[in-house]
């Protein structure tokens, strides 16, 4: 009875003392809000701060306000009110905000500096005035994105978890047990992952990292310019350059399918501007194909393989060590594989069976795609037969993925709760909540330690009960008595 006493009071339910942060991933094609929360007493512990809430900021990414650089900021309001909303209001002026933006406004910047400027002065202004603690707004390089991608699935998969024993087996075996990460967004792409060897070739690509008590060496490198709609236009302003009229037959969007681009808007971008000279025409007319084949040479033209200073690249003379381990492919990985039914866990998809996939997706006509998806979005679904080649390609030709390696990409867009991304371990680095040396714990869990005192009790207790029936029998059980 006092067991039982003792046990319930001690494990009734504490108050709940719940933080939260928010995060805002202004992206090239869209902004969204993150709201994160986590026990404030284990928050340094790894594996316990979760998504509870993810708003999708209406309109463009904020690096489409550069004409109207003052309605950037407001765009955010609403996804801003929300937040308010799921964070009790007590708790907004402790909680923190930060904005990061990526590969749009890296564009920008280098398009249009000054438009750049106003653009984060006028989303900073936004997050000032909201009820929380604004920590800042900036543009974040490729190499953060990449890493703070690679520390969020690894955060979330529980990698850097080593508590008790798993540590123990962990060091005898010595091996990298993180996740490589895979980000493709709309303008930029990242590669992320632990090499087997330390290569020293490239400095510029390494990483150090000391997490939980261990050290990491990180391999990264994000591709300005390769992100899927960058890609899409790097491939329009090739083709526009062998053209004689204003039409062009493309093989990566749908036969039957139509659409007009303006040819100056097309140039104005930095990953075309090399390309640019005079046409006779103002306007591109693009006349869907639906020929994968075709469609994967000339995407294949985007890589770049002819020169490497290293001893191993991927494509544009950029070094790649040797690729190892398992990697999570996220962001519009996902998305498109997603929607392709090429993303199961459970039955992953062969190589070449994702290759014949997107080949009979594409040769589908415009119109039988339209009718069979109706709900999804005229502009993702005209593309996701150009994104399905650009994806096979920038892992096959760009990355070097094989037959034999390719079971060892992840498609995967949450982790529990929260979604793959930047975000997550970008929060969990400005706040400090990933500690360097491992936290002191002692091997077993509470429950654990009870379990195995009350188990070394019982034994105890019918050790001692049994000796004494042996030695000390009873008169009423000694023969001859009865
Ligand atoms: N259900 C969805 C959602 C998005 N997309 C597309 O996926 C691409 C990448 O989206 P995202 O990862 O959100 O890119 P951003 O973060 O906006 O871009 P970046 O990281 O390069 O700044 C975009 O072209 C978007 O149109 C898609 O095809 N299907
Ligand atoms: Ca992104």
């Amino acid at each position: 009875i006092a067991l039982i006493a003792v046990a319930v009071t001690q494990n009734k339910p504490l108050p709940k003392n719940v933080k939260y942060g928010i995060v805002l991933d202004a992206g090239s094609s869209h902004t969204n809000l993150y709201v994160y929360e986590w026990p404030a007493e284990k928050e340094n512990n790894t594996g316990v701060v979760q998504q509870v809430e993810v708003c999708k900021v209406e309109g463009p990414g904020i690096s489409g306000y550069s004409h109207a650089t003052e309605k950037a900021g407001p765009s955010l309001a609403q996804c801003l009110r929300q937040a308010e909303e799921v964070i009790p209001s007590k708790q907004h002026q402790e909680t923190p905000i930060y904005l990061g933006a990526t590969a749009g406004m890296r564009l920008l910047s280098l398009e249009n500096k000054s438009a750049a400027d106003k653009v984060m002065s006028s989303v900073e202004k936004t997050l000032c005035s909201a009820p929380f603690s604004f920590q800042g707004a900036r543009i974040i390089s490729g190499q953060e994105e990449g890493a703070y991608g690679w520390i969020t699935i690894n955060y979330l998969l529980g990698n850097f978890k080593q508590s008790g024993w798993t540590k123990l087996l962990h060091s005898l075996k010595s091996i990298s047990e993180t996740s490589g990460a895979l980000d493709l967004g709309g303008a930029s792409t990242q590669i992320t992952f632990v090499p087997n060897e330390v290569y020293s070739e490239s400095p510029e690509n390494l990483l150090y990292f000391r997490l939980y008590g261990k050290d990491y060496i990180v391999y990264t490198h994000s591709f300005l310019c390769y992100g899927k709609d960058q890609a899409l236009q790097q491939k329009l302003a090739r083709d526009l350059q062998t053209m004689e009229n204003s039409s062009l037959l493309d093989p990566c969007f749908h036969q039957g399918y139509q659409r007009t681009i303006n040819i100056s808007e097309l140039f104005k971008n930095p990953c075309t501007s090399a390309k640019k000279k005079q046409f006779p025409f103002s306007q591109l007319y693009i006349q869907g194909e639906g020929d994968y084949q075709k469609c994967r040479r000339s995407i294949q033209k985007l890589f770049n393989k002819t020169n490497c200073p290293y001893s191993s690249c991927s494509f544009n003379g950029i070094y790649l060590p040797p690729l190892q381990g398992d990697f999570g492919a996220f962001s519009a990985f996902y998305f498109v594989m997603n929607f392709l039914n090429l993303s199961s866990e459970q039955s992953p998809v062969p190589l070449d069976k994702v290759a014949s996939t997107i080949e009979s997706f594409c040769a589908r006509p415009w119109h039988e795609v339209k009718t069979a998806y109706h709900q999804i979005k005229e502009k993702y679904l005209s593309e996701y037969c150009f994104s399905g080649a650009y994806i096979l390609s920038l892992l096959e030709n760009g990355y070097e993925f094989t037959e034999k390696n390719w079971h060892r990409i992840h498609f995967l867009g949450k982790i529990g709760s929260s979604d793959a991304g930047w975000t997550l371990g970008y929060m969990l680095n400005l706040t400090n909540m990933i500690s360097a040396e491992d936290p002191a714990m002692p091997p077993l869990s509470h429950g654990s330690y009870v379990g195995l005192m009350v188990l070394c009790s019982l034994v105890l207790v019918s050790v001692l009960l049994f000796a004494w029936l042996l030695f000390h029998k009873p008169k009423c059980l000694q023969k001859g008595i009865v």
